[in-house]
């Protein structure tokens, strides 16, 4: 349970403000983040790593010498906007290049592969770079889909030494994908955590028993076993990762690894250090030997109580890298040549933020200033929509994600919102007005649906232009862009339990029905009306992509929440439609 906060909606925004107030003498906030309070020495690559708030010391925490150059952090459970985490990538570069690393999740795969793009636009060389380390989120043929949890602490960590031994970016990178390729986590979990506002936790596991194989976003496990003793779950955690070992290495007698022993955010030190007991002396008479163990928070997911255990295969470079001093806000080991030197360099990181204010808006005509009063309607409709089921979107998500539908809804549509209103009153024109509304809603929400929900946004605001009046087949013209660049973006097709399953159908039959003529509202009520069907039908699907997968089963039976929210929102828009006609 998260008892203290101000507003849910802005609990990680506080919670980086303090974060960075506390830690000023080793992090620098900036916008979207913090960066070292050194600036990246000339010539080093900058490693920027990132992910959503709720699992410190990841991210913020782990920014300082020896690790990250800086963090990009997003709200509760949700990746970073494309937006900050370009922000940060400046602000951190040091000329050599940088090197974006996440854990392996949907949103932050969208977003930090869009900042790569629009950092190459600057002229910043940089590669990102995904931690697949938990076994339980996919089999081993399919080693690319795990997620990123715990692991993602020993990946960066390589990564990060290599930049600060003088490495170049590729080099920095391939050290990253060979201690990926060596690093597996397991976990369980015996409650699930509260997010900040929430009444309920995401899921409960019942008294005496316990999740195997949970995430770090208070997804549930992928089964459940009875309560284990310490030494129980020590055993199940060692020999389920003796169990899948890397390729290249044959058995664990004789090899060398770092251990990490993970609490997820609410089980104490002295239980950790009950069990990590037993993990030693297991993997001990494995033949294991253990190399600078770490029992700790070290990725959590709010006040989850559970563990995992990761392990990291050694081989020479990566004992050097895994042994390097690192000095951090929550991480620290070793020392450095030259001490108290926070963060590197002397010259304090250079902050970089986006002018907006006097850009000139594109000229609009008459026609579509008065479409953009239509839009902006639309916008508000779709922020009241969104605000009425929020609680209910949220719910849906939990059932086999990580909850935050309605969450990240919300502050992308009222972020869409604000700034139609802005563009509205400067007298944008609709395609101007859908455009600024775009950029707010992916860079306020983050995550998947936000990186998503840009999109559409952005293909309509294309189609309607800021001259001509949007006719139907104009608007059917936008939607069928949207529908076509979201499956672009995410990669889903129609089958897969997304919003794509909904997209496609609405795009369709609103192309068919204003093909025959058939004036906007009516085409539009034909059109929502197949959204909700397909929303509906999602119900019967098993997930084949984002954050329900891995728990296919568990979902059966409950519609996709992305795919619901954009059959709501498509009724919704019918309402006003028909108030304006
Ligand atoms: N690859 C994808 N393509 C299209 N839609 C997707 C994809 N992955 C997930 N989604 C949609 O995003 C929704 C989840 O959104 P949200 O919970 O806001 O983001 P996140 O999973 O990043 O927290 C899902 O319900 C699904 O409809
Ligand atoms: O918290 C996270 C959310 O990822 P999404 O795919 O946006 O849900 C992730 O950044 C943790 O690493």
């Amino acid at each position: 349970m998260t008892r203290l906060f101000n507003d849910p909606a802005v609990f990680a925004d506080e919670a980086l403000e303090g974060f960075a107030a506390a830690h000023r003498d080793r992090v620098r906030p900036v916008t979207g983040g913090v960066v070292r309070a050194g600036a990246t020495p000339a010539g080093q690559v900058a490693v920027v790593i990132g992910g959503g708030s709720g699992h410190y010391p990841a991210f913020s925490g782990l920014v300082g010498r020896g690790l990250a150059h800086g963090a990009a952090v997003g709200n509760v459970f949700a990746s970073p906007s494309a937006g900050r985490i370009r922000s940060v990538a400046r602000a951190a570069h040091g000329g050599a290049g940088v090197l974006l690393m996440y854990g392996n999740y949907a949103g932050d795969v969208l977003h930090f592969g869009q900042a790569a793009e629009r950092l190459a636009a600057d002229g910043i060389e940089s590669r990102t770079f995904a931690v697949t380390d938990d076994i339980s989120s996919a089999a081993p043929g399919e080693s690319a889909k795990r997620r990123g949890i715990a692991g993602d602490l020993p990946v960066f960590k390589a990564a990060a030494a290599a930049a600060e031994q003088g490495l170049a970016l590729d080099e920095v990178l391939a050290v990253a994908e060979r201690a990926n390729a060596r690093t597996r986590s397991f976990g369980i979990a015996f409650s699930g955590c509260t997010l900040p506002g929430a009444d309920h936790p995401l899921f409960t596991v019942p008294e005496a028993r316990m999740a195997v194989g949970l995430g770090i976003h208070g997804e549930p496990g992928i089964g459940e076993e009875a309560l284990p003793t310490a030494d129980e779950a020590a055993r199940l955690l060692v020999t389920t990762l003796l169990g899948e070992l890397p390729e290249g290495i044959g058995r664990p007698e004789g090899q060398r690894a770092a251990v990490i022993l993970n609490g997820l955010g609410s089980v104490k030190y002295e239980e950790l250090f009950v069990v990590y007991r037993k993990v030693a002396e297991l993997l001990g008479e494995a033949g294991v030997d253990i190399v600078e163990p770490e029992v700790g928070e070290l990725v959590t997911s709010f006040d989850m109580a559970g563990v995992s255990l990761t392990l990291t295969w050694l081989d020479d470079d990566l004992e050097r890298l895994w042994r390097a001093p690192a000095d951090t806000p929550a991480y620290r080991k070793g020392s450095f040549a030259a001490p108290g030197a926070p963060g590197v360099g002397n010259v304090p990181a250079a902050e970089y933020t986006e002018h907006t204010e006097g850009i000139v808006l594109p000229e609009a005509s008459e026609d579509s200033r008065r479409a953009a009063a239509t839009v902006l309607t639309v916008l508000h409709t779709v922020a009241g929509t969104i605000d009425t089921h929020a609680e209910e979107l949220g719910r849906i998500d939990a059932v086999a994600g990580d909850g935050d539908h309605g969450i990240g809804m919300q502050r992308g549509s009222t972020a869409a919102r604000r700034a139609a209103v802005d563009a509205h009153a400067q007298g944008a024109g609709a395609g101007t007005v859908l455009a600024r509304a775009a950029d707010a809603w992916a860079d306020e929400a983050g995550g998947t649906s936000g990186a998503l929900w840009g999109t559409i946004l952005r293909a309509l605001g294309t189609a309607l232009g800021d001259q001509d009046a949007p006719t139907a087949p104009r608007v059917a013209d936008g939607v069928a862009q949207a529908s076509a660049g979201v499956r672009r973006l995410g990669g889903a097709e129609v089958g897969d339990k997304t919003m794509v399953d909904v997209l496609v159908p609405f795009a369709d039959t609103l192309t068919a029905a204003t093909a025959t003529g058939s004036p906007l509202t009516a085409a539009w009520d034909r059109a929502a009306t197949a959204a909700e069907t397909a929303a509906a039908a999602t119900a019967g699907l098993l997930p084949r992509r984002g954050r329900a997968r891995p728990h296919a089963e568990k979902s059966l039976g409950t519609p996709d929440a992305g795919a619901h929210s954009l059959a709501l929102i498509a009724r919704a828009v019918h309402g006003v439609l028909l108030d304006h006609h």
